[in-house]
């Protein structure tokens, strides 16, 4: 059975059949097992070759360069190697009993996003949509004690459970909770003289004021540094053309715009529901 199994795979995938070639030679027992071993191994392997890990761009121009594709189990594997701090990770688990637990930033998007913080040796960070604050705490977690974050949400109640956590972590005296509307307080920020001054901010709310947020922030954050938006590839929603509702619409927008915008360099990174990190110029 095991033998007859490994066959199979091995004639389905040639690289495999050395493999099995040297297993001719072992005594019959181990032979068996050994081939038990082969056929699963090929199996994974097969499967592995025959899934939808890998893709090639659809537009004959990028040839047939394969990139990987993030199926399930290759998701969990990601997330398996991912470092989440314990108390996020217990925010996490309480957010998910929550009405909207699935805006949170996934666990491998808020490492990326305190690499970004670490990198830039940001000190002064913004954060449009905190909810109850995984991604924010992400980033306060990695402010030296001298930094300082905004965290601007209209959700009262969402807010207080960030706030519990910010005390949990020790981390609240580095966070200025502004709770109302965003695009409200960045404006305040700007009269008050803090132009030019942010080293890192994030973008993660409501999708129709994007292009406000990203004009508010830009005249907030310095010269080299980052601002980073949530939800760009919006489930893939677009990239198409049949789906034109209001939110998809306005992103799809929005990262037109931002291809065209010199004032910044930009990266979209498909990570989560995709990232567009853009530095400014
Ligand atoms: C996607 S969630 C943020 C998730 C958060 N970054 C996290 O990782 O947990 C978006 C949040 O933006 C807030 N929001 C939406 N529109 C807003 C506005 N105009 N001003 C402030 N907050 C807003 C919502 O209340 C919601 O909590």
């Amino acid at each position: 059975m095991a033998s007859s199994l490994a066959c199979r795979c091995v004639n389905s995938f040639p690289q495999f059949r050395n493999r099995l070639f040297t297993t001719t030679s072992l005594p019959k027992p181990n032979a068996v097992v050994f081939l038990k071993h082969i056929a699963c191994s090929s199996i994974a392997a097969a499967e592995t070759l025959t899934s939808d890990a890998v893709v090639v761009s659809g537009d004959g121009k990028y040839g047939r360069k394969e990139i990987i594709s993030i199926t399930p189990r290759l998701y969990d594997y990601l997330l398996d190697n991912v470092r989440e701090p314990q108390i996020l990770r217990e925010l996490r688990e309480e957010t998910s009993t929550m009405r909207g637990s699935q805006m949170q930033v996934s666990p491998d998007q808020a490492q990326l996003l305190a690499m970004l913080v670490q990198i830039l040796g940001a000190e002064k960070c913004i954060e449009v949509g905190v909810y109850t604050g995984y991604s924010s705490l992400a980033v306060a977690l990695v402010l030296p004690e001298s930094g300082r974050l905004v965290a601007c949400e209209r959700d009262g109640k969402a807010l207080e459970v960030a706030k519990r956590y910010y005390e949990q972590a020790g981390v609240l005296h580095k966070v200025d909770v502004r709770h109302g509307l965003a695009a409200d307080a960045l404006k305040l920020m700007i009269q008050n003289g803090e132009g030019c001054s942010y080293d890192f901010a994030f973008v993660d709310a409501d999708k129709r004021n994007y292009q406000e947020y990203f004009e508010l922030l830009l005249q907030l954050v310095r010269v080299g540094g980052i601002i980073v938006i949530d939800n760009v590839l919006w489930h893939g929603k677009v990239a198409n053309p049949l789906v034109n509702d209001a939110k998809t619409v306005s992103i799809r927008n929005f990262n037109q715009g931002i291809m065209e915008d010199e004032r910044v360099s930009i990266s979209m990174v498909p990570i989560g529901d995709g990232i567009t990190i853009c530095r400014k110029n």
